[in-house]
C-alpha cells in the first residue's frame, strides 16, 4: 500500500517497531479486561441470519489465526494523519463500491476505482492547497444492512458477498458462514494487489495522464483534468530545472482501505491485540452505519474498543444529544483524528438537521473529523423502477454541508461517496445528463447507486471549488 512498508520509522508515527500482533483467541484473559466480546450480550440490529452458529465460531477460529489485512502501525498513521483533517489543515476523501463482490474483485476493477479515487484527491489537493487523505471503501466492503429482510421477489434480502449471494434463489440467499472465509481471502488479494501497484508506480504523479481513461478524457471533467495534468506536469520539469530532487511523495500515495464493521463476527476474528491495545486489523478505518448505531447495542460498544480510527454515520433522525454521547462513548479521551461523524441527512435536510449537531457536539468540546456522505440521504425510485441519486442532490448536500461548517465556522472535513471507475450508468444527471431511460445500459451495482468515473470527477472540481471558496 505505500513505499515505506517495511520502514520502521515514518514522520507522523515516529518510530515503528514490526509489530509482534498476535491473534486473539476469543476468551483470553487480554481479551476479556478488554471487553472484546461484550457485544455479544447486547443487543445487535442487523444480525446475518446465520443458520449454524457452530459453524460461525469454526470460521471465526481460522480467522483468528490467519495473517491480518492490515497493520497496527499503518492503523497508528491513519488516525494522525485524520488528526490534520480534524484541525482543518487536511482533507479526507473516502470513496469505492457500494458493495464489493467477489466476481468483481478484479485487477482492472480494483484499478479503476484506485485511479478514480487517485484523480479526484489530485483535483482536490490541486485545487484547494490542502493535503488529501485518501481511504477507499475496499479490501472488506462486502457486508450491507437492508431496510428489509425480504427483496421484491419476497426472497430473503441479499445482504453482501461475506452474507449470502446476490443470486435471485432462495438457496443462494442462505447466510453462508464460509463466506467469511472468501470475503478475507478476497480483501487480503485486493490489498496485495494495491499495495504492489501504489508502490510501484500507479500513483506516480509523473504518470497523471494514464490515470485518465478513454471514456473520460473527452468529457468535460476529464478535460479540466487534463489541463491540471498538464500544469503538474510543468511544475514537476520545474522543480528538476531547478535542481531540485523527486522525493517519494511525488511517487507513491498511502491509499487506506475502510469497510463498515457490520458482520461483527468477522470484524472480530480479525482484531489482534498489540501493545496492549486491540486493533481491528481487517481494515484501516471502520465505520458503524446509520441502522446500526444505536448507543447500547453491539455494534457501538464493539467499535468503542478498537484502537482504530473510527467512523458513524448520523441520519437526518439524529438528536444533537446523540451525536454527544457517541462522541463521549467512542472517543472518552478526545483523541483528534479517532472519530469521524458522518452526516447523510439528503439534500433537503442538512441545512436544517446539521447545525443543531454541529453546534453541541463543539459545545461539548469534542473533537471530530466532519464529513459529509451526500449519497444515503438522495436515493429515490425511477420511474422505471431503478433505486438511483440525482447528481444535483449529491452536489446540493455537500454544498450545504460546506454552508452549515462554513457558517458555524468549523472544518467540512471531507466527503464519503460510493463511486466505481467503470463507465456505469447508475446516477442521474452530470454533464452525461443521464435520464431515467439510460440507467438500464449499465447499471451494475450489487446494491445501491454509484458516481461513475465522470461525475466523480466533476463533484471533485466542485468541492476543489467549495473547498477554495
Ligand atoms: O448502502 C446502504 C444500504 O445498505 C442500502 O441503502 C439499503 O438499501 P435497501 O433500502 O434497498 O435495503
Ligand atoms: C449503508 C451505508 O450507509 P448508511 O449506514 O449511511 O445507510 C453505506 O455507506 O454503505
Amino acid at each position: 500500500m505505500r513505499s515505506e512498508w517495511h520502514q520502521l520509522s515514518h514522520p507522523a508515527v515516529g518510530s515503528v517497531a514490526l509489530q509482534t500482533s498476535r491473534p486473539t483467541t476469543a476468551g483470553s484473559a487480554e481479551d476479556e479486561a478488554l471487553g472484546l466480546d461484550r457485544w455479544r450480550e447486547l443487543p445487535r440490529a442487523q444480525t446475518p441470519p446465520w443458520a449454524d452458529p457452530a459453524e460461525v465460531a469454526e470460521v471465526c477460529q481460522v480467522l483468528d489465526n490467519v495473517p491480518s489485512i492490515v497493520a497496527p502501525y499503518e492503523v497508528d498513521e491513519l488516525r494522525h494523519r485524520l488528526a490534520l483533517v480534524c484541525e482543518g489543515k487536511a482533507f479526507l476523501l473516502q470513496g469505492g463500491d457500494c458493495a464489493e463482490t467477489f466476481a468483481d474483485n478484479t485487477e482492472s476493477h480494483l484499478l479503476a476505482n484506485a485511479r478514480t479515487l487517485l484523480q479526484m484527491a489530485v483535483v482536490l489537493t490541486y485545487g484547494a492547497s490542502l493535503p488529501v487523505v485518501k481511504v477507499a471503501r475496499v479490501a472488506g466492503q462486502y457486508t450491507k444492512p437492508r431496510s428489509a429482510a425480504t427483496d421484491a421477489l419476497g426472497l430473503p434480502a441479499y445482504r453482501g458477498d461475506l452474507i449470502n449471494s446476490l443470486e435471485a434463489t432462495e438457496a443462494a440467499r442462505v447466510a453462508d458462514p464460509q463466506r467469511m472465509i472468501r470475503a478475507y481471502a478476497n480483501s487480503a488479494a485486493a490489498m496485495n494487489m494495491l499495495r504492489a501497484y501504489l508502490s510501484g508506480g500507479l500513483a506516480d504523479l509523473h504518470g497523471l495522464h494514464d490515470w485518465n481513461k478513454d471514456f473520460v478524457k473527452q468529457s468535460p471533467a476529464g478535460e479540466r483534468y487534463e489541463a491540471i495534468a498538464r500544469e503538474i506536469d510543468r511544475t514537476l520539469e520545474f522543480i528538476r530545472a531547478c535542481g531540485m530532487t523527486d522525493n517519494d511523495a511525488l511517487r507513491t500515495v498511502n491509499l487506506y482501505c475502510s469497510h463498515e464493521a457490520l458482520a461483527l463476527e468477522y470484524d472480530r476474528a480479525l482484531t489482534r491485540v498489540s501493545g496492549g491495545r486491540a486493533y481491528g486489523l481487517s481494515g484501516h478505518f471502520l465505520w458503524i452505519g446509520e441502522r446500526t448505531r444505536q448507543i447500547d447495542g453491539a455494534h457501538i460498544d464493539f467499535i468503542s474498543r478498537i484502537a482504530n480510527p473510527i467512523g458513524v454515520k448520523l441520519g437526518p433522525g439524529t438528536a444533537p444529544e446523540q451525536a454527544v454521547e457517541l462522541c463521549e462513548k467512542l472517543n472518552p479521551d478526545n483523541v483528534p483524528g479517532k472519530l469521524t461523524l458522518i452526516s447523510r441527512m439528503g439534500n433537503g435536510k442538512v441545512r436544517d438537521v446539521l447545525p443543531a449537531l454541529v453546534e453541541k457536539v463543539t459545545a461539548a468540546g469534542a473533537k471530530v473529523v466532519w464529513q459529509c456522505d451526500p449519497m444515503h440521504g438522495n436515493t429515490h425510485e425511477s420511474s422505471n423502477g431503478y433505486k438511483t441519486r440525482h447528481f444535483d442532490r449529491i452536489v446540493d448536500e455537500v454544498l450545504g454541508y460546506f454552508e452549515v461548517h462554513r457558517g458555524l465556522g468549523t472544518h467540512p472535513g471531507g466527503i464519503h461517496v460510493e463511486l466505481t471507475g467503470e463507465d456505469v450508468t447508475e446516477c442521474l444527471g452530470g454533464a452525461q445528463g443521464i435520464a431515467d431511460l439510460d440507467l438500464p445500459d449499465r447499471y451494475e451495482t450489487a446494491c445501491d447507486p454509484r458516481l461513475n468515473t465522470q461525475q466523480s470527477l466533476e463533484l471533485a472540481f466542485l468541492v476543489a471549488e467549495m473547498l477554495r471558496g
